[in-house]
């Protein structure tokens, strides 16, 4: 979408130019062709004597009346200070400015309504053609596989789309050996229910082998063997000494194990006002990882907490931070608890269990991300809130312009989503943060693939953190199944083509793709536009209402 709008912002730069400059400058070249045609008569003189021997070679078989035509006698070329504007002559804008205006007074256009002109100006294209081929009377779809080609020519994208027998023979990696066999025709699998890390382990070494010759399959198999030994037992004391590190980091099992029989909230010792908020979420039990983190958070011990999405993390670590603050000294407001999300939906989203959770208690809270006023976030963090609720730049922000805003006074420390937050995006503004919060703080992390990786979280100075991993063995949702699409290097260019197919011939509904960058996905929304598919894009170039617009329809229709 924003390819066009700059398109657009463009010609509207051209707009501001400016007309009274423009009258200036013709007017100055109207003086300066009259300079021009006082130029000294010898120079153009000799010029055309020199032009005239030159035509009279290459003339000897021509027709004389046309040579003249073809030679202006009076023409001259001269190259001096004094003839410099006379370039400025043929510097009209007024053509350019008549061609523009109409364009400029049009509305400017959304996406969609330029990818149905562009879809109707290919498919009238395309109706015409059939129709001068004889074809007319076939009144199929139109093949959108030849309108993706022309659509990539338009474009000079380097998306091709291959016929369509290619995708029909994405086939399961069982079919690995087969697909060696035949490389240039099956050279992408499809591993239904295949498990990633077999897939991981076959990926490499096929396309090592499909690059070895006879002779040397030998010699390379016993290097590779002597290699995955060498590198077995490498990782092996490697794993060892990690084993033993973590046991170091974390703490012991046993210190815990009296706190995991809490099977209800009822039996967690939490104060009515909390059981009261739990109900009006409509929480009647807690979830596994509710159950075993409130206990050890109540107890104000470190968490690195991993469970899969949709298990509840957010009441897990609300529910004690709310409990605590119930029994907090209320003479001077201070804030006392930040919890940090990577984005401001998922923010928001915490806030919005918070304030619920915290309806029959006195504790405040306040949103701090960016998009909303950062003013009037500046006069409420002066009210010192019990609980601040913020994505990691909005609130380095605020540490570092918003006079008298501290996070000396932070008592808990909350990272939801941390495996993203530890990621080199946030790294940063995390550690600022971090350093920023007092070291005797209670830290708790959450995350649905939760890392237990001992350098990433000294980072983030726990003291002995409690490792709480719920069902660590299935990484995934148990309903998910996962399935994939081998695409082989030298095929990349196929990706976008093959992934339209897949949506056009097996996933037809319902269907969230995930792009590594907001760009191709911008690119993906278009080119399903022209395949008239129904698509919609999500990234963070949108505006907040955009946004809303689009939640709304995906989730209301
Ligand atoms: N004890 C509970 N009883 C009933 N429903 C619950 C309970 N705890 C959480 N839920 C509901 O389960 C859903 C998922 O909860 P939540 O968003 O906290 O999960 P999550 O693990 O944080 O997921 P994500 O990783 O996507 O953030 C929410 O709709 C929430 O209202």
């Amino acid at each position: 979408m924003d390819d066009f709008i700059m398109t657009i912002e463009d010609d509207t730069e051209i707009n501001t130019y400016n007309e009274e400059d423009d009258t200036e400058t013709n007017a100055y070249n109207e003086e300066e062709n009259k300079e021009t045609d006082s130029n000294p008569p010898h120079k153009k003189n000799k010029n055309s004597k020199r032009l005239k021997k030159i035509d009279h070679k290459k003339s000897i078989s021509e027709d004389t009346s046309l040579k003249e035509n073809d030679i202006n006698p009076d023409f001259s070329f001269y190259v001096g200070d004094d003839n410099f504007y006379n370039d400025a002559e043929s510097w009209d804008f007024v053509a350019a400015r008549a061609g523009l205006k109409p364009k400029l007074n049009t509305p400017s256009k959304t996406i969609d309504e330029i990818i149905t002109n562009k879809r109707n100006e290919v498919k009238s294209l395309l109706n015409s053609t059939l129709k001068t081929n004889g074809q007319s009377n076939s009144k199929k779809e139109i093949d959108h596989d030849k309108f993706l080609k022309k659509f990539d020519k338009d474009n000079d994208n380097n998306t091709s789309l291959e016929n369509d027998d290619e995708i029909d023979e994405i086939k399961p990696a069982d079919d690995d050996d087969d697909e060696d066999d035949n490389d240039d025709i099956d050279v992408d699998s499809f591993g239904a229910g295949i498990q990633c890390d077999i897939y991981d382990n076959e990926d490499e070494s096929d396309e090592d082998d499909d690059d070895q010759e006879e002779s040397s399959t030998e010699e390379y198999q016993n290097n590779h063997e002597d290699r995955d030994n060498d590198s077995t037992s490498e990782s092996s004391s490697e794993d060892e000494y990690e084993k033993q590190r973590k046991k170091e980091y974390f703490a012991d099992e046993s210190e815990t194990i009296n706190c995991n029989i809490a099977e209800s909230f009822q039996t967690m010792n939490l104060s009515r006002p909390i059981l009261k908020g739990l109900s009006q979420l409509g929480f009647i039990q807690p979830t596994p990882i509710q159950r075993q983190t409130i206990p050890i958070a109540l107890m104000g011990r470190d968490i690195c907490g991993g469970a899969i999405t949709g298990s509840g993390k957010t009441a897990a670590f609300l529910v004690p931070v709310m409990e605590r603050l119930l029994y907090r000294p209320r003479q001077t407001p201070t804030v006392r608890v930040l919890i940090l999300a990577p984005t401001r939906e998922l923010a928001i989203q915490c806030h919005s269990v918070a304030t619920k959770l915290a309806s029959f208690t006195d504790s405040t809270l306040c949103l701090c991300v960016g998009g909303l006023n950062l003013k009037k976030q500046e006069t409420e963090l002066r009210t010192r809130p019990d609980i601040i609720i913020a994505t990691p730049g909005r609130l380095i922000d605020h540490v570092r312009n918003s006079p008298s805003f501290t996070l000396d006074t932070i008592e808990i420390l909350i990272i939801d989503e941390a495996d993203r937050m530890l990621e080199d995006g946030f790294s940063a503004e995390l550690n600022e943060i971090v350093k920023n919060c007092p070291k005797s703080r209670q830290t708790m992390l959450f995350s649905a693939t939760m890392t237990d990786n001992v350098d990433e979280l000294i980072r983030l100075s726990l003291n002995r953190p409690v490792r709480l991993m719920i069902d660590p063995t299935k990484a995934t949702a148990i309903k998910l199944i996962q399935e994939f699409v081998r695409v082989r290097k030298h095929r990349e260019e196929d990706r976008p083509s093959m992934l339209v197919a897949l949506c056009k011939k097996t996933f037809r509904r319902k269907v969230i793709i995930f792009f590594k960058s907001k760009a191709f996905a911008h690119e993906m929304k278009v080119i399903f536009g022209l395949l008239e598919l129904k698509a919609a894009e999500l990234h963070g170039n949108l505006s907040q209402e955009q946004v809303r617009r689009l939640s709304c329809k995906l989730f209301c229709d």
